[in-house]
């Protein structure tokens, strides 16, 4: 039978926040500061929340700030109105309006607001020692510590933590598996794409096969970035496994984001060896095989030994198991880092609340609210469903957008309670981005893809090799997306051209003349 621990709260408004990441953190200290009155109570199911820090806008919608994984005395200190339970949620009654934690306590609420994240999607759970993803700090202990023993890593997937990993491992080869014809295709095309293949050559050898986009031959030294600072606490076993579901695996810690792998050593067996990347294009792991397996088929296995291939007969290095790959060859490995892209932790709700058929999200409108009435979600863990006019912003699970949506559900939350209603936020009218990959900055901006524009759209590009790429998407005259990679400066010009739709159709190729200088071009 479950405790109710709050009944005699009826007066006062509620506000419940589940999840200590970026989205249920923001949520919490945007309730506390707009009303300093209300009861706030935050459920996390780790020890370690997120905060953050050195906020600093860059443009209007870009955004850049540190990250610090605190325990929750750093929250409860600046909102003195914000109580911290240390506790998994394990379902939600939205008739009742109350949350079961637990060990059978039930906490009431007014208004709830649903952070929980996501976990990878990983390509197979049957292997759970040999298939790791990467989401939280003991993921990353995980991958540390296989690691240290490792002569080949093999990387599944082509989005966002793929592209970092490559770049930062040493000392073992790397096979990265992509399902594409080009590298980091979540963020790139194959033009931007082919201006990172040099520095995946940097400090080592680089091959790939099956790809369209042929690695440039002179090898170019990158100019490192100052880095965004993200502080972790040292891994700790006790903390990120706090209140971990053993049956669903769905609560990891919060998760990673930017600059989690600066001055994180990510070092394979070999501590000589530089990087050593080779890229296989076009496919996608078919299955596992162990050594028996393996013997007991007449495969050829690619062996990474330099430029060469040598056919399995020649390899007497056995290894722990071995991946098929669609198209027809294996590797040996040490383990795999299944870096697939994520699931919203939405298993404990599917009979409450609607839930997106696509990626699994919780749906909520333009006021982040769930089909549940009372109930919103913020974050990794939720669905946008409301349409994007112009059509520029569209949802990427970040951490800029869990911060600003964690913030705008709690304005949302407050507005409701009072009766009103609130109009989008500005934040979601430009999608923006900005981080580092291969030593680069990198701002993404509106439909920098050219995504949603069909085959309507015009591209203007200025690439220097080693130093800047700038390629910017133009619909009917006017600016609707960019990608900017290097020093570029470009950022706040360009934001600026996309947001006021001004036609730019007399300037033609002149917008990207490095001789001019832009700004004073528009002012
Ligand atoms: C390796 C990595 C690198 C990344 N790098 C970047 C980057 O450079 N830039 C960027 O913008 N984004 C990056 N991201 C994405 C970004 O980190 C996420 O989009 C963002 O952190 C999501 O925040 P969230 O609060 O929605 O979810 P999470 O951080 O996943 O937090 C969810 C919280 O809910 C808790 N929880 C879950 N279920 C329950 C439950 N039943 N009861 C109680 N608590 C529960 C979890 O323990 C966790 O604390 C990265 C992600 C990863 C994994
Ligand atoms: N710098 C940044 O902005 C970073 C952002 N992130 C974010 O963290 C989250 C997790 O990152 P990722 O796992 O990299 O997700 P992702 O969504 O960025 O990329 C997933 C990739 O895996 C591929 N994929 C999916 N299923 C596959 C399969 N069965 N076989 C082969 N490939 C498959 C997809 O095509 C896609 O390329 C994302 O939300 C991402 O945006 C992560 C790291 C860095």
């Amino acid at each position: 039978m479950a405790t109710p621990i709050n009944n005699n709260m009826a007066a006062i408004k509620r506000y419940v926040v589940v999840g200590g990441g970026i989205a249920g953190v923001s949520c919490a200290e945007q309730l506390s500061q707009m009303d300093p009155t209300a009861h706030i109570t935050l459920v996390s199911a780790s020890k370690l929340i997120k905060s953050v820090t050195n906020f600093q806008k860059v443009t209007r919608t870009l955004e850049l700030f540190d990250v610090e994984e605190t325990d929750v005395s750093h929250l409860t200190r600046s909102c003195s109105n914000v109580t911290v339970i240390n506790s998994h949620m394990t379902s939600v009654n939205p008739d009742q309006h109350i949350i079961h934690l637990h060990n059978s306590q039930a906490l009431s609420y007014h208004k709830l607001c649903l952070c929980l994240g996501a976990r990878p999607k990983l390509i197979t759970r049957d292997h759970p020692n040999d298939v790791i993803g990467i989401r939280d700090t003991e993921s990353v202990g995980t991958l540390q510590h296989k690691l240290s023993s490792a002569r080949r890593v093999v990387i599944v997937g082509n989005g966002g933590i793929a592209t970092e990993l490559v770049y930062e491992l040493s000392g073992c080869t790397v096979l990265w598996v992509v399902k594409d014809s080009s590298i980091s295709s979540t963020f790139f095309d194959e033009g931007a794409a082919s201006f990172f293949l040099p520095s995946l050559r940097t400090q080592g050898e680089a091959s790939g096969t099956g790809g369209s986009g042929a690695a440039p031959d002179e090898t170019v030294k990158t100019k490192p970035l100052k880095r965004m600072r993200y502080l972790l606490d040292p891994v700790d076993q006790s903390a990120s496994g706090e209140g971990k579901d053993d049956t669903s695996g769905t609560a990891m810690g919060s998760a990673l984001g930017p600059d989690w792998s600066s001055g994180i050593k990510m070092i394979g067996n070999n501590k000589e060896k530089g990087r050593n990347v080779h890229v296989e294009y076009n496919c996608e792991v078919e299955r596992l095989l162990d050594s028996q397996e393996m013997k007991s088929l007449s495969l050829t296995e690619t062996l990474l030994s330099g430029t060469e291939n040598e056919s399995i007969d020649s390899d007497k290095t056995s290894w722990p198991f071995y991946v098929k790959l669609t198209n027809g060859k294996v590797y040996g490995a040490d383990f795999i880092v299944s870096a697939t892209g994520v699931i919203p932790n939405t298993d404990r709700l599917l009979d409450t609340i609607d839930i997106s058929k696509d990626d699994l999200g919780l749906v909520v409108d333009e006021e982040m609210r769930t089909s549940a009435v009372d109930v919103y979600a913020a974050g990794d863990v939720c669905t946008t469903s409301w349409p994007s006019v112009p059509n520029t912003w569209f949802q990427m699970r970040l951490w800029s957008q869990a911060r600003q949506m964690g913030a705008y559900a709690a304005k949302c939350m407050l507005a409701h309670s009072g009766g009103e209603s609130i109009t989008l936020d500005f934040c979601f009218e430009l999608f923006a981005h900005v981080t580092t990959f291969f030593g680069y900055k990198v701002v993404l901006l509106g439909c920098y893809n050219a995504q949603g524009l069909g085959k309507d759209y015009e591209l203007l590009l200025r690439i220097t090799n080693g130093v800047e790429y700038v390629k910017v998407i133009l619909q009917h005259g006017r600016m609707v997306g960019a990608i900017l990679i290097g020093d570029t400066d470009l950022e706040e010009t360009f934001e600026n051209l996309i947001l006021n739709r001004m036609d730019l159709t007399r300037y033609g190729e002149n917008l990207l003349d490095p001789s001019i200088d832009i700004e004073d071009y528009f002012d």
